[in-house]
């Protein structure tokens, strides 16, 4: 078997080891607790390689691990920080933010943190943000509250333009706290801080709530958001068995990945169909889904589905896909449209029913972290300050394999992390729905 991970660091050549600016300037002593020992990680399927075709070790791909470095290269008492969430909310948000401020004040010393409001937004004059300082006292307790206490946004800026304003306030360090889009545009900032010759570090932490990041475990807030959307699909399962003929739909986000879908059906077990973005279904025909459903109906008298937002998009008739802000596609109702077919469909062979639909987006994604998500945030944050104070640069942190390690940006946004339909995550909620294959 492939290992995607692999080809991609040999597509995209050897990760950056060294920090562009870390070697220029020379770095100083510091007296961290522990240090990283270690240089890198092989990507663990290439390690089986070594020997089998005579690749040199220091040839093999692999990626740097994160943690703090005997050696950092920016100086506490003169480092200025800047932070901004841009994309979508994400559980876990103010908890990435707070773990970033105290990380760089308590253990670093950095005093000047400043964090831009409303996305990439910030840091253009027109739009009249101003910064807002961050200190521990500010940060303190916001991560008992979901979203992000600095605002987000969509929609591209300037990169001259973000530059000139890291230029205006001293900015040394930039934490992106984003999506795929955050990071394309975190690379366009370090390619206009490159063409200056500035040295500001850019450091990146994943955040997708659609856990479509690839090379990363999860991404954080993701554990939330599933357990949140249990809810849903368990209060659907109710009002489908408090009725006859009940139907429960379940609208869940992923616009390409359909992870949440996936997870928090397993998690719950309630579900008796699930479509997502990765498997196409038929609707008609003998052998499509409304059939089935019917059939599952009239046997059990109650059914649940749960559907993620970019599942069936072939189905949505008259509705062009649109594209947000920052060029996203943004797809027609697959809910609304699925919902209408279902009462189409029973109604016309006769069957009761009584469908009732729930939209839980938004409810899910601006909750507070779960405890489990809050400490992964902190760990994130940890590793992104170490990154960043010893001189990385175009990297995202991220736990890969049950490691923190830094990977570069490039990579990160090189492909899309999918529900594999052969993988055994897909075969697992076969099983716990019972649902065909495929319809059609
Ligand atoms: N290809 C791109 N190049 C540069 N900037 C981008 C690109 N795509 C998105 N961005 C910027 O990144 C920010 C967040 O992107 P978005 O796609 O909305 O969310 P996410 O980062 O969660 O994917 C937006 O301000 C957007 O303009
Ligand atoms: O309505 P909004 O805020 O534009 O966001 C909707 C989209 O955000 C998502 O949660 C993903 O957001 P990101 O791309 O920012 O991670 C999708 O699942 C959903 O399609």
């Amino acid at each position: 078997m492939v290992d995607h991970a692999d080809l991609a660091v040999r597509t995209l050549g050897p990760c950056r080891i060294d920090s562009p600016l870390a070697p220029r300037l020379g770095a100083r002593e510091t007296t961290q607790h522990s240090v990283v020992e270690e240089d890198r990680i092989l990507f663990d399927d290439t390690i089986s390689m070594i020997g089998q075709r005579g690749v040199p070790l220091d040839q093999l791909p692999s990626l740097e691990p994160g943690g703090p470095r005997k050696k950092i290269y920016f100086d506490p008492a003169k480092t200025r920080v800047g932070i901004v969430t841009c994309g979508g909310l994400c559980p876990g948000l103010n908890d990435v933010i707070r773990g970033l401020v105290l990380e760089l004040s308590r253990h670093y010393g950095v005093r000047r943190i400043v964090g831009f409001r409303n996305g990439y937004r910030g840091f253009i004059p027109e739009f009249g943000e101003d910064v807002l300082d961050l200190t521990p006292e500010v940060v303190m307790h916001i991560d008992d509250e979901g979203g992000t206490i600095l605002g987000t946004s969509r929609g591209k800026q300037d990169p001259e333009a973000i530059v000139d304003a890291l230029e205006r306030l001293n900015i040394n360090i930039l934490f992106v706290i984003g999506g795929d889009g955050t990071i394309r545009g975190a690379m366009d900032v370090v390619s206009e801080v490159e063409e200056r010759g500035l040295k500001v570090a850019v450091v990146g932490i994943p955040k997708t709530i659609d856990n479509d990041i690839p090379y990363i475990d999860q991404s954080f807030g993701f554990q939330t958001a599933m357990s949140e959307a249990t809810k849903s699909i368990h209060a659907a399962s109710v009002e489908a068995r408090s009725a006859p003929g009940g139907v429960g739909l379940v609208k869940l986000m992923g616009r390409h990945s359909g992870f949440i879908a996936c997870y928090s059906t397993l998690a719950k077990d309630d579900a008796d169909y699930v479509l997502i973005p990765e498997v196409p279904f038929a609707l008609g025909g003998e052998h499509g889904f409304l059939e089935n459903l019917r059939h599952r109906v009239e046997e059990r008298g109650h059914a649940v589905v749960v559907v993620a937002e970019g599942a069936g998009q072939e189905h949505v008739e008259g509705e062009e896909p649109g594209r947000d802000a920052s060029g996203n596609v943004r797809f027609g109702d697959i809910g609304r449209l699925l919902r209408r077919k279902i009462v189409e469909h029973l109604d016309a062979h006769g069957v009761e029913n009584n469908v009732r639909y729930f939209d839980p987006s938004y409810a899910i994604r601006s909750v507070p972290a779960n405890p489990y998500d809050s400490a992964y945030c902190l760990r994130l944050a940890h590793a992104a300050v170490h990154a960043a104070m010893a001189g990385r640069t175009e990297v995202i942190v991220a736990r890969r394999r049950r490691r923190f390690v830094h990977i570069p940006m490039a990579l990160a946004v090189s492909r899309r992390n999918h529900v594999d339909p052969l993988g055994d995550l897909w075969m697992s909620v076969l099983e716990a729905t019972g649902q065909p294959v495929r319809f059609g």
